[in-house]
């Protein structure tokens, strides 16, 4: 059996001609306005600031606008507060990007709940993932919201089946747990305390990694015919789990890189495009 790639690559491209053709539509019906991401870079971390910026050119092939700030390192919690509230109650921004990781001294989650409803198109507030996991409208998670869309285009049948997320950080194996019991899948969720993950991870006819660590999960934990989302991403351009090995034995997987990562770019800015066709449309 020769594994189906879920190309988030391809797919992000598809979706991005799509978005073009609404962004134009939308324009011509807001005297020329465009929908616009705020990003907000806090400190001057490399890897940081390079997806930023890949955030950015992605707003501006689709046609719409992005407003970049960047903040020093040491920047407190009531300054990115305080520009989180601007950002809020400015007309003109239809999404807000608070780049993860902030500084230690910064009170991330308190600046991520600043982020209003309406504009948190990245999907990181309490108040989004409260409802997205009540199946209450919400902007998704953009990470696992980015999987969920790949996983859909594919028509993977996720009903029924045994999910195993490895990973519970607040914007990626949480909220994945989450759409995925929503979509109805029987949802294991691992982490560092776990005890058997191996003999776990053997059960799951889909697993996501969402560990940091390059390769962590071993190919001979997953068993044939899986289909396997691979969410890490290492400047050696590796994921969480060890790929080479499964490409002939399992059900289909998302590559790295051109899997999960196009895609957490492309719901991002599908998101804003949506928040703007609600502001402007
Ligand atoms: N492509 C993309 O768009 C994105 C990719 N990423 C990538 O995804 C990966 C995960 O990111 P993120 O969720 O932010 O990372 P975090 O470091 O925030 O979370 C890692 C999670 O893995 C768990 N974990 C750590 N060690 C083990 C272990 N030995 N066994 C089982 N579980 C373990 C942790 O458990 P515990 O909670 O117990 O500490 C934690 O829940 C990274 O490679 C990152 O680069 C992240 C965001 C976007
Ligand atoms: N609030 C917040 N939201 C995020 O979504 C968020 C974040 N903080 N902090 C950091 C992580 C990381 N992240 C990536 C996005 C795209 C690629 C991506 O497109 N990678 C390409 C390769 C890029 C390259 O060539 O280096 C690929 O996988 O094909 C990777 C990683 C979003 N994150």
């Amino acid at each position: 059996m020769t594994a189906q790639i879920l190309d988030g690559k391809a797919l992000a491209q598809q979706f991005e001609e799509e978005m073009r053709q609404r962004v134009e539509a939308l324009k011509a019906k807001a005297d020329g306005r465009t929908p616009i991401l705020a990003t907000i870079l806090v400190g001057a971390d490399p890897a940081s600031a390079t997806y930023v910026k890949m955030k950015g050119n992605a707003c501006r092939r689709v046609g719409m606008e992005s407003e970049a700030i960047e903040m020093a390192e040491s920047t407190t919690t009531e300054e990115l507060l305080a520009k989180i509230d601007e950002l809020n109650n400015n007309p003109d921004v239809h999404g807000i990007l608070l780049q993860h990781p902030v500084p230690a001294q910064i009170d991330e989650r308190a600046c991520f709940d600043a982020i209003s409803l309406e504009k948190d198109v990245d999907g990181v507030t309490c108040l989004g993932f409260g409802r997205m996991s009540m199946g209450e409208a919400a902007y998704g998670c953009a990470t696992p919201k980015g999987i969920m869309r790949l996983l859909e285009h594919y028509q993977v049948e996720m009903e029924g089946k045994h999910a195993v997320v490895v990973g519970r950080s607040a914007i990626l194996g949480k909220p994945m747990a989450m759409m995925l019991l929503e979509a109805n899948a029987t949802v294991t969720i691992c982490h560092s305390r776990t005890r058997n993950l191996a003999d776990l991870v053997k059960q799951a006819d889909i697993v996501v990694g969402a560990v940091g660590k390059p390769e962590f999960i071993k190919a001979d934990w997953i068993k044939d015919g899986a289909v396997v989302v691979d969410a890490g991403y290492h400047p050696e351009q590796c994921g969480d789990i060890e790929l080479a090995p499964l490409a002939d034995r399992v059900a289909a997987y998302t590559p790295v890189p051109g899997g999960v990562g196009p895609m957490t770019i492309n719901t991002l800015i599908f998101q804003t495009l949506q928040s703007g066709e609600k502001a402007l449309g």
